[in-house]
């Protein structure tokens, strides 16, 4: 047996939802430049879970039955108040609220068609209010309903603040959401695939996926990314910063990425809006030191900056607490979990590969009073 360290190139799974060719990404075939500059999320989410883009109505009803389906059980907002919300992690706190949330659905484990195309609708809506009511509450504010009308996007701001966001804001947060949707077989993804082969239901499957994309390593990056540019603080000190960190081995959030060598391809549609919405908010800095780091790592180590990157400043700009990128990012992602769940049910086989067993051999068992 051989084995291949962190499954890398390894490909396990096919798939029409995503695809990661020669550093373009595609979802069913359009490219994320195409769709970043012209789809809304909720096209995006169609063109995911039904391998096409909607028709106008078809748009409307998804819409409609997105919005209709948003209010979350008060249990979740008495939950939220149950513990000391100061002293956790959103990603913990959404983790266990979808976790919960399944315990109110009554198709939780209906695995028909049908019941997990309304389930899909369900946890996309509520993933939302979810977000919003654990950050209010945190504040000692009541969640807010969604506003009928509003995006996605839109109602994710109000929601959160309360206030309708102006069309600069409600753009910057839809090309968010439509770049971090989906991303082939990437950490949550792949958890999300093997928790549901095993025939385990979706609040399960998102559940686990939420739990993989928490880690620095993968969705929890964006939250560590403004972590460090506070850290730096200001632009002359980020490259003494940045060589202080590569001399002593540590890792650059939001910089490397497993499949991307010459660049990631969303990042530059960040980057972007990271460069005009903190002109506009007089925050120049924060995109001076990224672009600083980004160029240094690049020349150094020949790593590019992956979607996390410039995401960091952009959801700054927009006043949004930072340990809340993360979850914005699983909301997004939610959608691709939610695709890929359903492509593996429709053509589902156990996925259990093997270990290369390197521990001791031919061990005698010791009696406990002779250890
Ligand atoms: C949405 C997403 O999940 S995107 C990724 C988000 N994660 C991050 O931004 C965290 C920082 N980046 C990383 O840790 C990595 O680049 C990963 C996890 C994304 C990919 O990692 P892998 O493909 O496993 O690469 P690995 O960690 O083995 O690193 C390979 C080499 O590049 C270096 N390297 C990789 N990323 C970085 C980084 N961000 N900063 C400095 N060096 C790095 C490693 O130190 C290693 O160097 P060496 O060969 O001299 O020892
Ligand atoms: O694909 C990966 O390994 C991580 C990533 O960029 C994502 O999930 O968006």
């Amino acid at each position: 047996m051989s084995t291949t360290k962190g499954l890398e190139g390894v490909v396990a799974a096919e798939t029409k939802i995503s695809s990661i060719i020669d550093d373009q990404l595609t979802y069913v075939g359009y490219t994320i430049d195409d769709l970043a500059e012209n789809a809304s999320f909720e096209e995006v989410v169609f063109l995911l879970w039904n391998k096409r883009l909607p028709n106008k109505e078809e748009l409307a009803q998804l819409e409609k039955d997105l919005f209709n389906n948003m209010a979350i059980p008060s249990g979740i907002i008495d939950h939220f108040k149950s513990y000391e919300i100061h002293k956790v992690h959103p990603m913990g706190a959404l983790r266990t609220a979808i976790s919960l949330l399944g315990l109110y659905d009554e198709e939780a484990d209906d695995m028909s068609e049908d019941a997990n195309k309304r389930k899909a609708i369900r946890l996309q809506a509520k993933v939302a209010s979810v977000v919003t009511a654990f950050s209010r509450v945190r504040d000692g504010k009541d969640p807010i309903q969604p506003k009928e009308g509003l995006s996605y996007a839109a109602n994710f701001l109000y929601m959160l603040k309360g206030e309708i966001p102006s069309e600069l804001e409600e753009e910057a947060i839809n090309k968010a959401l439509v770049l971090h949707a989906d991303h082939e077989l990437n950490a949550s993804t792949f958890t999300s695939r093997v928790c549901v082969a095993t025939l385990s239901d979706m609040y399960s499957g998102i559940t686990a996926a939420i739990s993989a994309l928490k880690g620095p390593l993968h969705g929890g990056a964006n939250e560590a990314v403004m972590n460090m540019l506070l850290e730096i603080g200001d632009t002359e000190n980020a490259l003494p910063y940045v060589k202080e960190k590569m001399a002593n081995k540590e890792k650059i959030m939001g910089m490397g990425h497993r499949v991307y060598k010459t660049g990631d391809p969303r990042a530059k549609h960040l980057k972007k809006m990271s460069k005009e919405l903190t002109s506009l908010h007089g925050m120049e800095k924060w995109y001076e030191m990224s672009e600083q780091i980004e160029e240094y790592i690049k020349a150094e180590k020949g790593l590019p900056a992956n979607v996390d990157f410039y995401s960091a400043s952009v959801y700054h700009c927009l006043g949004i607490k930072h340990d809340l990128y993360t979850p914005m990012f699983a909301m997004s992602r939610f959608s691709g979990w939610i695709a890929h769940i359903l492509e593996q049910y429709e053509n589902n086989r156990l996925i259990r590969p093997r270990a290369e067993y390197v521990g001791p051999e031919q061990q005698k068992y010791v009696d406990i009073n002779e250890r």
